[in-house]
């Protein structure tokens, strides 16, 4: 039988799901090409926010990269844009002067970022956020300048606006209404939602109507209606999206909002299909994937001939990929005069939850601080179901589980766990059982739960550790350390072992890596392992980053700064006057205390640093290492009359032991002698609070972006019993954590139970504490070498750029 020619224009996330349903369907019947403006093979837009907020990289989320159009023998045009359709001699022709032929052809053109229609709109540094090319340009924004105004307060911007806080930029919120995410959340949750963010440094200008992009060739700023004006070097438009139709319009395809389809997405030409955000469907236009991949699957029925399935439309619900801020929407959310709600909020808690109820059914649901109800409710307004009879409070309280049971246990089979593609649990679990996977991995490749945003995945891995039992443990951790290669972590760790591997392109050749030369991922991480590995390896610089390398913080003007070691926050009139001798003799622009009670000399251009540190002769305060940075103390009990405990003499001992240690991330201590804890030990990865009779242990705090109070470990009694549980405790990170793990992540991943089980094994706790006495034993103050080593100090500060 002759293949037909089918055609895809735009090679996005929806037009290529259907593509791959087709492949699923009936491959052989086709011969498929495919046309992209972009020049990417197909990505996961989903993901750019998770790029921009550091958690990914760009390589990291092709969907379907190049290899899989080649095998599947689709002939793909990237780059290349689709100008006109002639429905009459059924071809497409595109910018390039190219012209094909089809029998069916699909529109899955998407959406185009709304630009508001400003003076200024066109100035460099004004960008949308809608593709990888955006994502760059912010990117490199972040690198050069300081001040971003994210415009629009909807999901786009709010997720955009933390990506560029993550990448150290400043930054305002302009929204036109008086309440955020306005398209998703009520009034209370919104509010919830403003002060959250707050606090995770995002500042609002709300009410705010944008009425020019000030500035010369450059964005300086934005002014508002008001006359009021606010000053940027980075403008984002995240004002809401339109559906591409031009094509589709100049085409003589009947276009509303988004190109008109029915309920098999046809449009009213024969043979044109539109699919996706493009796409209008009983009025209604659609920005998330859930149910444009659902038009995909009736679309491939269809065409393909091999169903009759019709699209009725999609109730959808939205979360926001923020970290720390967990909110939820679904369904009709807003009350009105047929719909009765059933409302809690805890103001103290920072919780919300509301449930929209029509005729004794459950239409909609608000959710803020707690959201892990929302795969059931969202269940319960999908079916419509009827809770007549049934306390409407009670709807809110999910069914008590048994204490042993993981939550997933008690979970309906047919409940949805991946909203994005629609997989349930009993889907979940069958492929796991039936096709032997073990991996989050193989499920996502298997049945795509977890292929989008991700959100699923802590369900989708608990799903296996309820299936598999103990054999996950081991699975669980199979991800590999970067593109670079499939090995994991421990895979890789134990290579290095068996094969006695001593340096970086050692490991890379060996392990026969797919980037002979790596990346900044895997370099600097394989460095640490070999470090942590063997106390002996002599640290690779150019593995490391560029900080690490100049055993100095980089600034943004390319001047550096430096931190002398202050043990415990304690200094001398003798060391203060050298410092101020030195931040005189080269004019250090700005002496700064930092959190951690150290002096910060600030602007110290690059060649002047081994002699700053040559009069300074005070040992590197590690201001910029993976390790320990500081052990910050309170006054203690021999000034202060709250103090039970001599907490800096303590303080000092610490920070004079694991000073210039390698750890998987930087370290913070701090010692605080009373309850009072002024020393804010609570928040450092291993934090002292002096108790009567003895020290109160916290492990796994973190007072930076990911704000985390430190888990009580135990309490002991002696200074001799705290020093050797810290040893343990380093020694135990170190050797388990992946490289820039903090030890807040880190406790999370392992447990405090199992971290407990193995400190407070008597054996196990002491064979710890002599590894780390032996790799404490090859440390060597870095200023000190580099110093009195000619060779480096001329490679690092005169030749070497960075
Ligand atoms: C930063 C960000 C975060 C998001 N987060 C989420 C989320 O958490 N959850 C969620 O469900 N959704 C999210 N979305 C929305 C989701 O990404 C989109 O709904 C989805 O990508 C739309 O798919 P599509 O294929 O319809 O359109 P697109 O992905 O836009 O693909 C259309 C493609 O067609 C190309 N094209 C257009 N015209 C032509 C032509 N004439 N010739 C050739 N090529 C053409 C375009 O260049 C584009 O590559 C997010 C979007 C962004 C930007
Ligand atoms: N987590 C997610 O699900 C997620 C994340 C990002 C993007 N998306 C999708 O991407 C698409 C685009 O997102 P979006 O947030 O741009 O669209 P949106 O329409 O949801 O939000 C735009 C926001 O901008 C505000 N706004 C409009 N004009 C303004 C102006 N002149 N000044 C200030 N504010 C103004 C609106 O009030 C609205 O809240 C949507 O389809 C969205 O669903 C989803
Ligand atoms: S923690 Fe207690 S002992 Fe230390 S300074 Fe504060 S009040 Fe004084
Ligand atoms: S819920 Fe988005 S990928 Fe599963």
């Amino acid at each position: 039988m002759e293949k037909k020619k089918l055609v895809l224009v735009g090679n996005g996330m929806a037009g290529v799901r259907c593509i791959e349903e087709i492949l699923k369907m009936k491959a052989e019947a086709f011969d498929i090409t495919i046309f992209g403006s972009e020049p990417h093979p197909n990505y996961n837009r989903i993901l750019l926010s998770t790029v921009l907020q550091g958690d990914t990289s760009i390589q990291d989320i092709t969907l379907n990269d190049r290899a899989w159009y080649e095998k599947n023998n689709i002939t793909l045009y990237t780059g290349e844009t689709v100008t006109s359709i002639d429905s009459d001699r059924k071809s497409v022709h595109t910018d390039l002067g190219r012209e094909v032929e089809y029998d069916q052809l699909i529109l899955a053109t998407g959406s185009e970022p709304f630009m508001l229609p400003v003076p200024g709109a066109d100035k460099e540094g004004v960008t949308a956020f809608r593709d990888i090319k955006d994502c760059e340009t912010m990117i490199d924004a972040a690198q050069n300048y300081k001040k971003a105004i994210v415009i629009g307060g909807g999901l786009l911007g709010l997720e955009a606006a933390r990506g560029l806080i993550n990448l150290g930029m400043q930054v305002d919120v302009v929204h036109l209404g008086s309440q955020l995410m306005d398209r998703q959340l009520d009034g209370t949750a919104a509010a919830l939602l403003k002060k959250e963010l707050e606090q995770q440094g995002m500042n609002f200008l709300m009410e705010k109507q944008t009425t020019e992009i000030i500035g010369n060739k450059r964005a300086e700023g934005v002014r508002f209606s008001d006359g009021s004006v606010a000053n940027a070097d980075l403008v984002v438009m995240a004002v809401g999206i339109r559906p591409n139709v031009q094509l589709a319009r100049n085409s003589g395809i009947a276009v509303n909002r988004g190109i008109l389809v029915n309920d098999y997405l046809e449009t009213e030409i024969p043979d044109i299909y539109a699919v996706g955000e493009c796409a209008e469907h009983r009025e209604m236009v659609y920005g998330l994937v859930a149910p444009l991949y659902a038009q995909g699957k009736i679309l491939a029925e269809r065409i393909t001939e091999t169903g009759s399935s019709k699209y009725e439309g999609s109730v959808i619900s939205t979360q926001l990929k923020v970290s720390g801020v967990d909110v939820f929407s679904a369904g009709h959310f807003m009350d009105d005069e047929h719909t009765k709600s059933v409302k809690i909020y805890d103001e103290v808690e920072g919780v919300y939850k509301k449930i929209v109820f029509r005729d004794n059914r459950v239409i909609g649901a608000v959710m803020f601080g707690e959201i892990q109800d929302g795969p059931r409710l969202f269940k319960m307004i999908l079916e419509k179901q009827d809770v007549s009879g049934i306390p409407k409070i009670a709807v809110l309280a999910a069914p008590v589980e048994e204490a042993a049971e993981s939550a997933v246990a008690s979970m309906p089979e047919n409940e949805v766990v991946c909203g994005c593609n629609g997989v349930t649990k009993g889907a979940i679990c069958d492929a796991i059982v039936n096709q032997g996977l073990t991996s989050l991995d193989e499920v996502r490749d298997c049945t795509n739960a977890s292929r989008s945003c991700g959100g699923c995945k802590p369900v989708v891995s608990e799903l296996l550790e309820y299936t598999l039992g103990d054999d996950f443990k081991y699975i669980e951790q199979k991800e590999s350390i970067c593109s670079c290669t499939s090995l994991s972590r421990e895979e890789v760790l134990e290579e290095i072992k068996i094969k006695n591997l001593k340096f970086v392109k050692e490991v890379m050749h060996v392990l026969d890596w797919r980037e002979k030369e790596g990346c900044s991922k895997c370099r600097p991480a394989l460095n640490y392992y070999l470090g942590m590995m063997n106390p002996q390896h002599e640290d690779e610089a150019a593995s490391k980053f560029v900080n690490e390398r100049m055993h100095a913080n980089i600034q943004k003007d390319g001047t550096y700064s430096v931190v002398p070691r202050m043990y415990g926050g304690v200094t001398t009139a003798e060391d203060l006057r050298k410092i101020a001798n030195v931040a005189e003799a080269y004019n250090v622009p700005m002496i700064k205390l930092t959190g951690g009670q150290r002096i910060d000399l600030l602007g110290i251009k690059k060649e002047d640093l081994p002699n700053v540190w040559a009069e300074l002769d005070m040992p590197s305060g590690y201001a910029y290492g993976k390790t320990l940075r500081t052990v910050k103390t309170c006054v203690g009990e021999q000034f202060c009359r709250f103090g039970t405990q001599d907490s800096t003499s303590l303080g000092i001992e610490l920070e004079k032991k694991f000073e210039r240690l390698n750890t998987p991330h930087k370290v913070k201590m701090s010692v605080s002698a009373c309850p009072r804890n002024c020393a804010e030990s609570g928040i450092k990865d291993f934090g002292i609070v002096g108790v009567d009779g003895g020290f109160e242990l916290y492990v796994g705090g973190n007072g930076g972006t990911h704000l985390r109070a430190g888990d009580l470990l135990c309490t002991v009694q002696t200074k001799e019993e705290v020093v050797t549980m810290a040893a343990a405790f380093m020694q135990y990170y170190r050797e388990t954590a992946h490289y820039l793990e903090r030890t807040s992540k880190w406790i999370e991943r392992m447990g405090l139970e199992h971290v407990r089980e193995v400190l407070f094994d008597e054996e196990g706790r002491s064979q710890l504490v002599g590894r780390i006495e032996e790799a404490l034993s090859y440390t060597k103050e870095p200023w000190k070498e580099i110093i009195n080593n000619k060779e480096t100090k001329e490679k690092l500060f005169e030749s070497l750029s960075v």
